[in-house]
């Protein structure tokens, strides 16, 4: 049933009355689907690259393309009547969408079934781009799951990329203390962020639903399984960005695929089809896209079966050699990084991206 003028602005009296201020993203959400409810698509001249905050707004509203006001309308209903009150969903009957928001996730959605407990990027208009408050989100939900009675966790993409990467426009937020306090705080958060990872005791699975960038890329080199379709890609630009690879790659991927084709793609930024990432050791194994989700899930179900103290058992003794070299391959990538978001190389690369100059 279609919203009526009166529900919609009963919604807009509910957004002044949130306990909980929303978040950025679904602030710029709300203002979208507003602007397009009560004045169709987006009518106004395209903000200035570091006019941020109305560039920001401008993304949004403009994002909407030509939504029909009524479905605006419903969908800013929905979205507050998502955001007040206690929600009667179980967090395994959240559904993914153009950027929704699970209770205390801004862009992940968490579920667990059949003992899996799967963390989906949901930030699909941005590509899955790692945004600050990400990375604690993922932190926060690999910690969770490594406590829940879940045996396998998994992390995948909504939408059709698994990951863009960091999200470029984390460099645009510089605090009191300049640049080099964001550059410090960065490394501080990727340090912790890698360290989730070489850390997390149960069997972790990516499944790579499309595209990768960055450091979805990097981090792979830590995953116990790495399943792709055959539409995912696997590129780590660090030298076109003026950065410096992450995620212990410097050291797990000529482990796992020789030092010439890491070096390829670290240094020189090859971008690899899902078949020579699997060749080269990288993924697990392939699946055609359009049985990929079908294929990955009825496995991952059968796996899920297996004796769970076995699996983290077994994992802990194939990783435990290697945790203190990964720790101290960690804290090196992050030192040198710290100096590389510094550099002119790096801050070009950014601007040339925010101003729409560069692409991959
Ligand atoms: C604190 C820890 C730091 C750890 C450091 C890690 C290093 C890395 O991860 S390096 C990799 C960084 N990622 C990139 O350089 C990717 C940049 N994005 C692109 O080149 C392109 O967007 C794309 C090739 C991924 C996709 O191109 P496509 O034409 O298909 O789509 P777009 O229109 O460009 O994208 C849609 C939308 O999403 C925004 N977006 C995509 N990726 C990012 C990103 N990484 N950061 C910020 N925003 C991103 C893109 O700007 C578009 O937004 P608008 O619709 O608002 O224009």
């Amino acid at each position: 049933m279609s919203v009526t003028q009166k529900d919609f602005e009963n919604a807009m009296n509910q957004v002044k009355l949130l306990k909980k201020d929303p978040g950025n993203e679904v602030k710029l959400k709300l203002y979208a689907l507003y602007k397009q409810a009560t004045e169709g698509p987006c009518n106004i001249p395209k903000p200035g690259a570091f006019d941020f905050v109305n560039k920001a707004k401008w993304d949004a509203w403009n994002g909407l393309g030509s939504l029909p006001k009524e479905t605006a309308r419903q969908n800013y209903v929905d979205l507050v009547s998502s955001l007040s009150g206690p929600s009667s969903e179980s967090s395994s009957q959240v559904k993914p969408g153009a950027d929704s928001k699970q209770e205390g996730y801004e862009n992940l959605l968490v579920t667990s079934e059949d003992r899996i407990t799967k963390i989906l990027l949901n930030r699909p208009t941005k590509k899955n781009a790692i945004t600050t408050q990400m990375y604690h989100e993922i932190m926060l939900a690999l910690k969770a799951a490594s406590q829940d009675d879940s045996v396998l966790t998994v992390l995948t993409g909504s939408g059709d990329y698994y990951c863009s990467g960091n999200d470029l426009t984390n460099f645009t937020d510089i605090p009191p203390g300049g640049v080099e306090e964001k550059a410090k705080n960065s490394s501080f958060l990727l340090r912790d962020f890698v360290n989730c990872f070489i850390d997390f005791p149960k069997p972790l699975v990516a499944v790579v639903n499309g595209p990768a960038v960055g450091i979805s890329v990097t981090i792979l080199g830590l995953f116990d399984i790495v399943y792709a379709s055959d539409r995912a890609t696997f590129h780590t630009p660090f030298s076109h960005l003026g950065q410096s690879p992450e995620g212990c790659s410097s050291y797990t991927f000529p482990k796992i695929m020789g030092s010439s084709k890491a070096a390829e793609m670290l240094i020189f930024g090859k971008k690899l089809t899902a078949g020579e990432a699997c060749a080269q050791g990288l993924v697990t194994q392939v699946f055609p896209d359009s049985t990929f989700q079908k294929e990955v899930w009825t496995r991952l179900k059968a796996y899920s079966k297996l004796p769970p103290n076995a699996m983290r058992i077994s994992k802990e003794i194939i990783r435990k050699n290697e945790k203190e070299k990964l720790h101290a391959v960690n804290a090196e990538e992050c030192n040198v990084l710290l100096s590389r978001w510094q550099s002119d190389e790096c801050m070009n690369a950014v601007v040339n991206f925010l101003s729409r100059k560069a692409k991959l």
